[in-house]
């Protein structure tokens, strides 16, 4: 197959692996660069819903995966002493519930993505896009620590925080959705199930145990409140600060918590928030994944629209060979598609998330009604992620 051009993908994480494939696969000379060390296969449960399974049907990757999966039978509401309030099978359309048919661990994903990478695709790990210059003909890149190359085109893969984009577009609109989101790994215990267990723990505060493939259980801990730069602080005080903030709540929070004091291994916090670019193209330059519209955690949508959204970039530009054009295609398809996966329902964050203990209540009874056969026919049309509003083009 003759060499289309060379590409520098910067992020190896969903999007970039995923770009990374569809472009080896068509012919173009693709370069990889992650800033960590190595593949990063931190990360909880997540939802490959919609347009995003064909995707991974068409890479061959949908039997593995669901055989991968990590065995979420559903999900269900309960009370501060664990009793089910509310629960909501996992169903076999994408569009069923909370808990996608096809629920893997994070890492998983990435690393079955890169798996099909050996071979086709050179790694650089451990170094990042330091400078950017390009021209009509290319684009010349500086790192932090290799020798710079020149790439007829770079695509950036970065996530939320993506440092390559405020280089190349200069600050983009991040909206905050007022919420703190902290998960972590702890040990499975007896009284762990198959479910997706959620606690609206008042106050604004919310917790969750999810079960996994691989003999542990994923924790999370949301709280509402304003940006304090607690994303920013060392993990052993982000986790003093969640004791002191889950105190009073009981279930699974003090062993959660118990647990993340002791090891910090795969502790992650972070603000709960969406990225507003208004353009994901700048010349030789195209932003893809969270980098360029992340919808954020709580749509159940940003691995879908990664992987997505990557397979319809590469293949427009396979297609079009004048990136211009791939640029405009891409954007065409994906802009009403994401659009309507960062509309989150009215509230975002708060609907689920009651501040006084009255809300709870309230809240309780609206899971119940929404958990009954009509409930779920009225709140699948209504909240469901709009998993498959886009005709994916099947690229040759
Ligand atoms: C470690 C980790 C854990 C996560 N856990 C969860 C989770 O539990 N639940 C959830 O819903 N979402 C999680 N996410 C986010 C989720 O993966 C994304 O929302 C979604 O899959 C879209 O993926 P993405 O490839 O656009 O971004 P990401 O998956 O965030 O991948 C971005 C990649 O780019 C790399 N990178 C960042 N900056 C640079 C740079 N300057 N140069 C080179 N490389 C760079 C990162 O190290 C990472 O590998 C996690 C992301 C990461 C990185």
């Amino acid at each position: 197959m003759p060499v289309r051009g060379s590409v520098l993908v910067s992020g190896a994480g969903v999007a970039g692996t995923a770009a990374a494939y569809w472009l080896s696969r068509s012919g173009w000379d693709v370069v990889l660069v992650e800033r960590a060390a190595a593949l990063r296969t931190a990360g909880q449960n997540i939802d490959v819903r919609g347009a995003a399974r064909t995707v991974v049907r068409r890479m061959g990757l949908e039997a593995h995966l669901l055989a991968a999966g990590t065995g979420e039978v559903g999900t269900r509401f309960v009370d501060r002493r664990g009793r089910t309030v509310a629960e909501f099978p996992a169903g076999t359309a994408d569009t069923d519930g909370p808990t996608a048919e096809m629920e893997v661990l994070r890492g998983e994903l990435v690393a079955s993505l890169d798996a099909l990478l050996r071979d086709r695709v050179a790694h650089r790990y451990g170094d990042s896009v330091r400078a950017v210059v390009q021209d009509a003909e290319g684009v010349d890149v500086e790192f932090a620590h290799g020798p710079p190359g020149r790439f007829d085109l770079l695509v950036v893969a970065e996530g939320f925080h993506s440092h390559t984009r405020r280089l190349v577009f200069g600050d983009v609109r991040l909206r905050d959705l007022g919420q703190y989101m902290a998960y972590g790994t702890v040990p499975r215990t007896a009284e762990d199930d198959h479910w997706w267990r959620w606690l609206p723990a008042g106050r604004g505060r919310a917790v969750m145990l999810r079960p996994d493939n691989v003999g542990t259980t994923r924790a999370l801990l949301a709280f509402l409140g304003p940006p304090t730069g607690l994303e920013r602080r060392a993990p052993r005080e982000q986790v003093a600060h969640l004791r002191e903030v889950f105190a009073d709540v009981g279930w699974a929070a003090p062993r959660i918590l118990g647990a993340l004091a002791a090891d910090h291994d795969d502790f992650y916090l972070d603000r709960v928030g969406q990225v507003h670019a208004p353009r994901w193209t700048h010349g030789r330059v195209a932003l893809t994944g969270d980098a360029a519209y992340c919808p954020s955690p709580i749509s159940g949508m940003g691995t879908s629209l990664a992987l997505t959204g990557a397979y319809v970039l590469a293949g427009e530009l396979t297609a079009r060979q004048d990136h211009a054009a791939a640029w405009g295609a891409y954007e065409a398809l994906m802009r009403p598609y994401v659009r309507r996966a960062q509309q989150l329902p009215p509230g975002g964050p708060r609907l689920v998330n009651p501040v006084s203990g009255v809300g709870v209540s309230v809240l309780h009874t609206v899971m119940r009604l929404a958990a009954s056969r009509v409930g779920r026919a009225v709140t699948a049309r209504l909240f469901a992620p709009p998993a498959d509003s886009i005709a994916l083009p099947a690229y040759p």
